[in-house]
């Protein structure tokens, strides 16, 4: 459970995050909101980029903001960019190793953890080529195999499936549904896609100028008129 109390950040006369407050569960969790409502910034405290002003964030009982940033991903804690970050040249086992390595995977280890993260993926059969020859879809793969090598314990996913067809943003999807059984992660995804998110995320939780503007079974946070009023309705328009 990842319990975020009070969490405030500011940037001069800015106040991305503005008294955030809210617990993910175990599962697959989205979280939502307009253009400019503060999720990229809640993903940079979470990941250390930004200090914030105020607010505490447990995670699984354990104090995140009180981690320096390597001993966060050491604890567990992975990131997906929407920007692509493996290094096209290499292969996906070459880039998926140097996760491995900065993460903290014991050396004698690593290769097959990385293995088994590539099958987790379902990119076993691509592992030598490099990263910039493959398809759209494996590099997103490869992307997310980088995020659950060894033993995550928390993935933040920033719209994993930008740029996909439907069917593989879906097969994407399921893959992400899979994380927390599988991996034993928990997974706050950040996206616009409706779709993705009500395929993938049994909870939700909606951002609005930095506040929490609905939280809890997806379906229920879909449908909330302040919800629909403040994101959904403008998302068509
Ligand atoms: N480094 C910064 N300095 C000043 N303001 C910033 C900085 N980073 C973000 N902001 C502002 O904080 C607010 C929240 O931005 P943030 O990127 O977290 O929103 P978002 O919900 O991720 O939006 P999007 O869906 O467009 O990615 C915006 O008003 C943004 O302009």
């Amino acid at each position: 459970m990842i319990v975020v109390d009070d969490l405030t950040v500011r940037f001069g006369g800015v106040t991305p995050l503005d008294a955030m407050t809210v617990t993910f569960g175990g599962g697959v969790s989205g979280l939502l909101g307009p253009n400019g409502a503060g999720k990229t910034t809640f993903f940079n405290v979470l990941s250390g980029f930004v200090r914030p002003a105020a607010g505490t964030v447990r995670a699984f009982d354990d104090d995140l903001l009180a981690m320096v940033d390597f001993r966060r991903a050491r604890w567990g804690l992975r990131r997906c960019f929407q920007q692509e970050r493996a290094i096209a040249q290499l292969s996906a086992t070459e880039n998926v190793l140097l996760l491995a390595e900065q993460v903290g995977i014991p050396r004698g280890d690593r290769r097959r953890r990385v293995l088994d993260a590539l099958e987790f993926v379902g990119l076993d059969d691509a592992t030598d080529q490099p990263v910039g020859m493959l398809s759209a879809y494996d590099r997103r793969r490869a992307e997310l195999a980088r995020a659950i090598v060894g033993a995550p314990r928390l993935v933040l996913l920033d719209e994993p499936a930008a740029g996909l067809p439907d069917s593989e943003s879906r097969d994407l999807a399921r893959l992400i549904a899979s994380i927390p059984d599988r991996r034993g992660a928990a997974v706050i995804v950040v996206d616009h896609d409706i779709d993705l998110v009500q395929s993938c995320c049994a909870t939700a939780t909606v951002l609005d100028f930095g506040r929490v503007l609905a939280s809890g079974p997806t379906a229920d946070v879909l449908a909330d008129p302040r919800v629909i009023h403040a994101y959904l309705g403008t998302e068509g328009s």
